[in-house]
């Protein structure tokens, strides 16, 4: 039975057509479990359709031969095309249309609304009083003004507690004076801070009558609406070019004694009264809703980004043939070696595995949004906040890994930038930093599985969180050939065993003397291997939920063929703490390693089709070798001649060089 035919095209390549055939499952039915639903897989379609009839987003030069301003000049024209078009292609004020919209269109390299929408108006929406709101809410969205959230400085991006950019009040005046009174002081790093917005959260230390109140958001107008010139008291521009996302303008900016209305601190949660005095937020750490927020986004996004290059590599590897097997008259695809399929489709099961985490915490954060602004009850945060904080870490740099790998298993083509793996690996690796840095947010979901296993050692297990509960678990013996709740119990006495000992280590620091600081310090290897295992139990759970709440057959099966994949290689890749600490036989070992082996051959047959599942267009994958139509050699060709090197025979730097130089050493 085939169940692809609305997409198997006769002019594409034959080998791609013919994967596409043996698929055991339908992509449009594998798209809904994808996005979470029939009406949003739907929607996405119907999006890519009317956008691929919109002709002035059609046919647009490849990026990389763009020049930094080229490519914002770029993004620029697109974003204005959208403009136009907004009302009709997408629900307004829907995030995730929006959010496809702008992928789909603008591609990945940044655009003057990425942080607008995934940060500016976000912040609004949480920390912003209803009258603010108001004001400013309305704008955003109808884009009138581009807002960005500026809280990073060039001395400090980790530790908030030391950003030096100050908000004194004035009561006399009844405004807040922003100020940057050093160098390190200066925002850096805000994305489209530099050129595009004309607004700005931007967090600063709140001092009101000599007293520091800590990082609190204020809304600024940097810009002037009509000139787009800075505002006198205002410095800002552009940082320069990045290892990606050049297509952004993340930038600098700096205060001085630029005075702003008191309304004009976010009040939803906290107050400054008209003579000075403070209302206390009900939570101290409400002011990082906004960070929480992308955090919460980040494996769904990360697991997008490897599905990308996942998509290009997998297509790729199905129309590139190299080498013989058996029949020595025609050579092999190369996604028939087995090395290549141990390269990819562990990462194709973590791309599913990461999306149903993202599908979860991101309704985890709508829910705590709605608790906190409806009921003022922020009972969720602290659970949300080392959920987020310990995946963010996990999955960008499994992400990055995952890449990599994908462009390697491109051979020499995954190099040029025709395959577009470099750009998605540049801009997807970015995660591993923004938004906390990896070792620190790995740090902070240490905070609460110590105090976890420090509740379960004072006698208070009851107190525990549903996702801790796996630290009460006694040591069993277990027989993994009963299924994947076999593989949960090993991986939960592993994340047990390192949580434990990672917190007998603090202990046994501070017994001999240290404070708590300096015996973390001394421990934070330990605790952040804790974290990681923890995050990774969380992944695994999340995925086998998932996969056993699907109701069509034929994609349940397919996707339990995945989900075998990761049981065996997570296991088999944490192996050596289940060894060191007698968890796991080697004959266990030697068990797990053939499962991973016959799932690669189960899987191999569904491979495409699970990556064509993605249902991403060429104008969005943007890359030679991940051509749906899979025709990929002659418009190499094509690409490489559109290169602007070859636009003339010879180059100036021939003639103004090389040949005088050749001349000379004639002589
Ligand atoms: C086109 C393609 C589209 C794809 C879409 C992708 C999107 C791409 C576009 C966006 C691109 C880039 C965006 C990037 C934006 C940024 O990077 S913004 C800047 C982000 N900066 C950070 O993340 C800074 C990291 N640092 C921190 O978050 C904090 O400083 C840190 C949490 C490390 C510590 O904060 P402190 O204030 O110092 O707190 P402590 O004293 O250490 O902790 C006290 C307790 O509070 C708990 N805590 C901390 N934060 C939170 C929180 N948010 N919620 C709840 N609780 C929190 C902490 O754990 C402590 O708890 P304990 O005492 O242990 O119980
Ligand atoms: C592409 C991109 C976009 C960005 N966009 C924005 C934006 O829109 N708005 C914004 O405000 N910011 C933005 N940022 C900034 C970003 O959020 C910060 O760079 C990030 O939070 C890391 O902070 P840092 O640069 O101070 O790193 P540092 O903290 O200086 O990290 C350097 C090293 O120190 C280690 N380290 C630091 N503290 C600790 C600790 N307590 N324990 C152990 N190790 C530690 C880190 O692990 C790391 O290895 C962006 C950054 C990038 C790369």
């Amino acid at each position: 039975m085939s169940f692809l035919n609305k997409e198997i095209c006769d002019g594409d390549n034959p080998d791609l057509t013919e994967e596409r055939r043996t698929a055991t499952f339908d992509t449009d039915r594998m798209a809904q479990v994808i996005y979470g639903s029939e009406k949003f897989a739907a929607r996405r379609r119907q999006i890519t359709k009317s956008i691929s009839r919109i002709p002035a987003l059609q046919d647009t030069k490849p990026l990389a031969f763009m020049t930094r301003e080229e490519k914002i000049t770029e993004a620029c024209r697109e974003l204005d095309v959208l403009s136009d078009h907004w009302e009709q292609l997408i629900y307004v004020n829907d995030e995730e249309e929006a959010l496809h919209l702008h992928r789909e269109v603008i591609g990945m390299e940044g655009h003057p609304f990425a942080l607008h929408e995934t940060m500016f108006i976000p912040t609004l929406v949480s920390q912003a009083s209803d009258e603010q709101q108001e004001k400013w809410l309305g704008r955003a969205r109808k884009r009138e003004i581009i807002g960005c959230y500026a809280q990073t400085e060039l001395g400090h991006g980790s530790n908030l507690r030391k950003l030096e950019t100050t908000a004194t009040y004035s009561p006399s005046t009844q405004e807040f004076i922003l100020h940057t009174p050093t160098i390190t002081a200066l925002k850096w790093w805000p994305g489209a801070l530099g050129k595009s917005s004309n607004y700005a959260i931007v967090m600063a230390d709140l001092v009101i009558k000599n007293k520091s109140y800590g990082p609190h958001p204020f809304i600024v107008q940097l810009r002037d609406e009509k000139t787009h010139q800075p505002l006198p008291g205002i410095t800002v521009g552009d940082i320069g070019p990045k290892m990606a996302f050049n297509g952004a303008d993340n930038g600098f900016l700096g205060f001085d004694h630029f005075r702003i209305p008191r309304g004009n601190l976010l009040m939803r949660h906290n107050r400054v009264e008209p003579d000075g005095s403070y209302l206390k937020p009900p939570h101290a750490k409400i002011g990082y809703s906004s960070m929480v927020k992308v955090r919460s986004r980040m494996a769904m996004d990360q697991g997008l980004f490897m599905a990308q290059a996942l998509v290009i590599a997998v297509r790729y590897s199905a129309v590139r043939r190299q080498g013989f097997l058996e029949d020595k008259s025609q050579e092999v695809k190369v996604l028939d070696y087995q090395t290549q399929q141990h390269r990819l489709f562990p990462s194709i099961a973590r791309v599913y595995a990461f999306i149903f985490c993202g599908l979860e915490t991101i309704q985890l954060y709508e829910k705590l949004i709605l608790d906190v602004n409806k009921n003022g009850d922020t009972s969720g945060m602290a659970d949300l906040h080392s959920l987020t904080s310990g995946l963010k870490s996990v999955v960008t740099h499994f992400t990055g890994q995952g890449i990599e790998q994908a462009r390697m298993a491109c051979g020499g083509h995954g190099y040029s930038m025709a395959s577009y793996i470099s750009e998605i690996y540049g801009v997807a690796v970015a995660g591993c930093t923004y938004e906390g840095e990896n070792m620190v947010m790995l740090l902070q979901c240490a905070r609460a599985l110590v105090k976890a296993v420090e509740l379960v050692e004072e006698g208070h297990p009851e107190k525990l969180s549903p996702m801790m509960a796996y630290l009460t678990k006694p040591s069993v013996t277990v027989d993994l050939t009963v299924g994947p709740e076999a593989y949960v119990k090993i991986f939960q006495l592993i994340a047990k065993k390192q949580a434990f000992k990672a917190t007998e280590q603090l202990h046994k620091f501070m017994v001999a003397g240290d404070s708590r600081d300096v015996a973390w310090n001394k421990s934070a290897v330990e605790l952040t291997k804790a974290s990681r295992l923890h995050t990774r139990l969380y992944i695994l759970k999340t995925f086998i939920r998932r996969v056993e709440s699907i109701t069509d057959i034929s994609v349940k099966a397919a996707l339990t063929d995945l989900l075998n994949l990761h049981l065996n290689y997570e296991l088999l890749d944490v192996a050596s703490y289940a060894l060191a600490d007698g968890i796991m036989s080697s004959t266990q070992m030697d068990f797990i390693k053939n499962q991973l082996y016959s799932s690669l051959e189960k899987i191999r047959p569904n491979a495409v089709s699970l990556m064509d599942s993605f249902q991403f267009s060429d104008l969005q994958l943007r890359s030679v070798l991940g051509r749906r139509d899979g025709h990929v050699y002659q418009n190499l060709f094509e690409w490489a001649k559109s290169s602007p090197l070859n636009q003339s025979e010879v180059l100036p730097s021939v003639t103004q060089y090389l040949k005088p130089m050749m001349e000379k050493s004639k002589l």
